[in-house]
């Protein structure tokens, strides 16, 4: 959410507002279509966002953005001042130091109109205490925030530079120097902030020959490992300032030579806001990543079951690879991963087939196998077929059993305690752990349900088992994806 706490200067909301739509307008090859308004909808806790002015038809070009005005390092001065590499530190690393750079030479930068429109403070996971975070019950998303992996890369890889050239990072936020704990704690702070913002604002950028590609919203947990795979980001004025809405997306970025070009992909009626499309995800990472949620994500809420309850679940001892010869053998065949996703199944009437990922078929069915049968497919070297009969289906059901047993509260509690809470009013400015609980509880109902749904739906099946032999031949095999989320 972002309401009327999370922008450093509240009153000064709407002439900041025109101030940066100026500076937009002034900038040479920047291309604004005059049907558009960036409107005040903090009384909806949406912060900024861009509305249509007139009826524009689909294809029609919104704004243009000249690449070289993406905040991103190759745009920034910081490299050559610097004499070092920045972009070896990676995309989340090398654009959070050039942005805490440009932040830091205030009325300088070339970004200064930009960073005054953008939040200072956010909902988004990074951010909870413990005791908000609590709220989130047995949600695998706590597991995924990283914060702790953050802090420990700025303090090894963006702390050196800022301490070492203070020139360039001249200390603010009410201390003298980045240096000791004060400084640390001032700059593990401004760091957060711009982490915050590649976050749920960044796009990656492709190289300018990339012609015509479209625009994604940068992806992943903050700061991730596998940042060599990664394309640069850069910071995308306007673009980076339309919200997005499941359902209702209208607009898309599209990657030109020259330019960063926002085009409306349907027709757009006078009065309508332009959403961007922040992709089809659970309102758990909603949360976690834009520090929102909306009813309309609950079609994309998932459970996640992680591999070593599920080896609980099928009597093993532990889920250690090189102790557990099945899990060897699927890992040797690049077939094992930590975790496995199931969808919420939003069919009018959902099949086993279209939500259990086919990787986790193999490995249930491989859990189910008896020896003599692994041992044949071990030495034929050849993993079993993705097929869901009673034994899988049964060892499945305890893994997800033993999965709901680990939220603190039921379905049914958490959908009274939703239902009598009162309206959310986003005028007033509410109290953020309130706020925070319901969003928390919008996530495990989300999650509360899909469990429950996907139980039902194995009950069938997994009943069978007390009747079918383990490896009966009379089990319904079945097609499953391979495809995960
Ligand atoms: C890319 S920014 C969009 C601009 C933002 N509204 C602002 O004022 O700076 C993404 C942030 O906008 C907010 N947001 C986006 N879509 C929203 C929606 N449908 N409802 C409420 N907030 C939304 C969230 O705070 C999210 O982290």
């Amino acid at each position: 959410m972002s309401s009327t706490t999370h922008f450093s200067d509240p009153e000064g909301f709407q002439q900041q507002s025109d101030n940066f739509i100026s500076w937009l307008q002034a900038t040479p090859g920047v291309k604004l279509n005059p049907n558009l308004r960036l409107a005040d909808l903090r009384a909806s806790g949406a912060g900024r966002g861009v509305v249509a002015q007139s009826n524009i038809p689909e294809g029609e070009e919104l704004f243009s953005i000249p690449r070289g005005l993406v905040l991103a390092v190759q745009n920034s001065e910081l490299k050559t001042l610097l004499g070092q590499d920045v972009e070896q530190l990676g995309p989340w690393l090398s654009l959070m130091l050039v942005m805490l750079y440009e932040y830091l030479q205030g009325e300088k930068s070339k970004w200064a109109p930009y960073f005054r429109v953008l939040p200072s403070r956010f909902d988004t996971l990074m951010f909870w205490s413990p005791a908000e975070l609590q709220e989130l019950q047995a949600s695998t998303i706590v597991e995924k925030i990283g914060r702790e992996g953050a802090e420990q890369s700025i303090l090894e890889m963006i702390a050196p530079v800022v301490r070492g050239n203070p020139a360039l990072f001249p200390p603010a936020h009410g201390v003298a120097s980045f240096d000791g704990d004060a400084g640390a704690a001032a700059l593990l702070e401004l760091a957060h902030v711009m982490g915050s913002l590649i976050m749920a604002y960044a796009f990656d950028i492709e190289k300018a020959e990339d012609d015509d590609d479209e625009g994604e919203a940068a992806d992943d947990s903050y700061m991730t490992d596998d940042e060599e795979e990664q394309l640069p980001k850069g910071m995308v004025p306007l673009a980076d300032l339309l919200n997005a809405d499941a359902d209702r997306n209208n607009a898309r970025l599209y990657q030109e030579e020259g330019n960063l070009v926002m085009k409306a992909i349907k027709p757009i009626q006078q009065g309508e806001e332009i959403f961007n499309d922040y992709g089809e995800i659970p309102r758990a990472d909603l949360l976690r990543r834009y520090g929102y949620v909306t009813e309309n994500y609950a079609q994309y809420d998932v459970v996640e079951l992680s591999l070593s309850s599920i080896c609980q679940a099928a009597g093993l001892g532990n889920a250690d690879i090189e102790s557990q010869p099945r899990l060897q053998f699927l890992d040797e065949h690049d077939i094992l991963d930590d975790g496995y996703v199931i969808p919420r199944p939003v069919n009018a009437n959902p099949s086993l087939e279209d939500i259990l990922p086919a990787e986790l078929v193999i490995l249930l069915t491989t859990l189910a196998l008896p020896e003599e049968e692994f041992k044949q497919r071990q030495s034929k070297n050849k993993p079993p077929k993705p097929a869901f009969e009673a034994h899988q289906a049964a060892i499945l059901t305890r893994a997800l059993q033993t999965q709901q047993a680990q939220y603190a509260s039921s379905l049914a509690q958490d959908a009274q305690l939703l239902a009598s809470l009162p309206p959310l009013d986003m005028s007033v400015a509410s109290d953020t752990s309130s706020r925070r609980a319901r969003m928390a509880l919008q996530v495990r109902i989300g999650e509360k349900e899909v469990l429950q749904a996907v139980l039902g739906m194995l009950e069938p099946t997994a009943t069978g088992s007390l009747k079918r032999p383990a490896n009966g031949d009379d089990g319904d095999s079945r097609q499953f994806k391979t495809q995960r989320m």
